[in-house]
């Protein structure tokens, strides 16, 4: 088998015990993990220590958005904890992004530092709510330029606006993919969706899935199951 996409699988539970059910069923082969602001906030940094000695890679989203100085601590403490891949807001601007930079590169190891472009659950009419009347794809784009030009890895999007974006970026940015649904899966808050299938045809780095596989019947099986499917040649 020629690619080896893993899926991260987001951990949005509420505390501890239902956290470490779920990953019980889960194969490190299959996936990396993320822990959102809900877990986090309750657990703290045991849980990822937890996570790293079951050999998962933990994408710590707690997407940062705050006056730079907050960011570039909170970024630093966050790569002490040996995390994989962290996030913060582009809409921060670049000086917020650049001070998260510096945050990330104090740490011996520094994870992977991505930003959110446009929420996955927004869509134009969302953006004109908060007074953004340009048209979604171009803030998007406008958004991952800002990211990439601050030096940031890449960019947290929708699969569906790779279409329009890829060719814009070389081929070491990253695109992370949230808003993934099957076929007949419920949408639940996302707008801005897609298979995994066609999210990875798109040219998405990483996918991210909660609920389709969080409150599937069975977790480890349908998670296979996404594996194989985007893996197939
Ligand atoms: O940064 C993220 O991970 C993120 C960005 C985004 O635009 N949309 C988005 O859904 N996410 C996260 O991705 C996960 C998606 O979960 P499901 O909708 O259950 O698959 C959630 O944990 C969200 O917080």
């Amino acid at each position: 088998m020629a690619a080896d996409h893993k899926i991260t699988v987001a951990l949005d539970y509420a505390n501890l015990t239902d956290a470490k059910s779920l990953v019980s069923k889960l194969n490190p082969e299959y996936c990396n993990l993320k822990v959102g602001k809900e877990l986090f906030t309750a657990t703290g940094p045991a849980l990822i220590e937890y996570l790293h000695s079951k050999n998962f890679k933990v994408f710590l989203d707690l997407k940062f958005h705050d006056i730079p100085s907050t960011v570039k601590k909170a970024c630093e403490a966050a790569s002490y904890l040996g995390v994989w891949m962290i996030n913060v807001h582009a809409s921060g601007g670049s000086m917020m992004l650049e001070a998260a930079l510096e945050g990330v590169n104090k740490a011996k190891q520094s994870p992977l530092l991505i930003a959110v472009t446009v929420l996955t659950s927004m869509e134009q009419k969302t953006l004109e709510e908060i007074g953004v009347s340009r048209n979604l794809e171009d803030q998007v784009l406008r958004l991952a330029k800002l990211t990439e030009k601050s030096g940031l890895n890449g960019v947290v999007c929708s699969a569906k606006d790779l279409s329009f974006l890829k060719n814009h970026f070389n081929s070491l940015f990253l695109f992370v993919t949230p808003g993934i649904r099957m076929t007949d899966d419920v949408a639940n808050d996302q707008r801005r969706t897609m298979t995994p299938y066609e999210a990875i045809k798109a040219g998405s780095s990483h996918l991210v899935i909660g609920r389709p596989i969080t409150q599937s019947e069975n977790p480890s099986k349908t998670l296979e199951k996404i594996y194989l499917e985007i893996n197939q040649s």
